[in-house]
């Protein structure tokens, strides 16, 4: 199936207390978060971002800079989310067959849970990535609790939302034709169009960057989790498997990037395993290397090492 994604990033970020979708975020605003995750899955061919208008050039940019496979369009939002929605499946052309809208405003969104939210989607079945909710949630009414719902039916709706193209656009045309009050998310419209909208478990990192605080943890998780979002300094830990008589060749070359050799797993049929730590500006040009030393089936993992600070000094003893 080929997918176009529509990411919101208009609004005027009130709760948050200003325009939310350009702040830095780890190195970067905050809206090229999920315009990478996109990007890194070959099975969307499309994005269209939804923005303000003072907003369009400075977005085009980010996107052209971090998308190199699908098409990107940068269209401009509306009043309320459900007609920047619009906007955006507007955008997207009439070759995508299934459509996911995302949150800008969900910067850590990661790829494994859009492809779980992928899945189900076929004419008349929509999905969403949601969680249950974890706290007793009241319902009030001038000030005085009315009601106490049941927790355990109870599910905080997240985005990317999925449907195919064509029920998904039915849903916006009924509610435009109907004259609904706006939905505050496209299940709700999918739901009203008769549709079946499964949940599907999302990770609770996904939240939505609502209040200044949200900006703080984000920044946190997002530091601690992405390699493109290290610096220089922080340390990996780096895990090359590599043929047994390429081994001393990917050695030398670590240990040429003032790499700390941690240890030579040679358990596996077939492979070694390199283990060591280096820094992130070291790794430059890694990948390149390892296949010119030891074949293009040569692969490596890197990952944000936790023994950063002792290794930082042992360096210096
Ligand atoms: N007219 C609007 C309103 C919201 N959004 C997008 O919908 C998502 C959820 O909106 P929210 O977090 O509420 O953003 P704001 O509307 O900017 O915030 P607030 O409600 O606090 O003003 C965000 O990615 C936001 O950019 C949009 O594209 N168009
Ligand atoms: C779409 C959404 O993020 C799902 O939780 C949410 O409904 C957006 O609501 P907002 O009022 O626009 O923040």
């Amino acid at each position: 199936m080929i997918w176009g994604a529509v990411i919101v990033a208009a609004g005027r970020g009130t709760r948050f207390g200003r325009p939310k979708q350009l702040v830095e975020l780890a190195g970067r605003p905050m809206i090229a978060w999920s315009v990478l995750t996109f990007a890194s899955m070959p099975e969307i061919s499309e994005i269209a971002i939804v923005t303000e208008p003072e907003f369009i050039e400075r977005i085009e940019a980010i996107a052209h800079a971090a998308v190199r496979h699908a098409t990107v369009r940068v269209v401009r939002g509306g009043d309320e989310r459900q007609a920047s929605v619009r906007a955006g499946i507007e955008a997207l052309g009439d070759g995508v067959a299934a459509i996911l809208v995302h949150d800008g405003a969900r910067p850590l969104v990661q790829a494994v849970d859009v492809r779980a939210g992928m899945r189900p989607v076929q004419p008349g079945i929509a999905s969403l990535l949601a969680t249950p909710v974890v706290d007793t949630v009241k319902v009030v009414a001038d000030g005085k609790v009315t009601r106490t719902l049941d927790r355990a039916e109870l599910w905080a709706a997240q985005t990317p939302q999925f449907a195919t193209a064509r029920d998904l656009r039915r849903a916006h045309a009924d509610a435009v034709r109907h004259g609904t009050p706006a939905a505050t998310d496209d299940a709700a419209l999918l739901e009203r169009a008769g549709l079946d909208v499964l949940v599907v478990p999302g990770a609770p990192e996904n939240f939505k960057v609502t209040l200044p605080t949200d900006l703080v943890r984000a920044e946190a998780l997002l530091r601690e989790r992405a390699p493109h979002a290290l610096t220089d300094e922080e340390v990996l830990l780096v895990e090359c498997y590599v043929d047994p008589g390429a081994v001393d060749a990917v050695l030398s070359e670590l240990e040429a990037r003032d790499a700390r050799i941690d240890e030579i797993d040679r358990e596996l049929p077939g492979a070694n395993v390199v283990r060591a730590y280096a820094s992130s500006a070291a790794l430059r040009g890694f990948g390149a290397r390892l296949h010119a030393l030891a074949g293009e089936q040569a692969v490596f993992t890197a990952h944000l090492s936790h023994l950063a600070p002792r290794i930082a000094v042992d360096r210096e003893h």
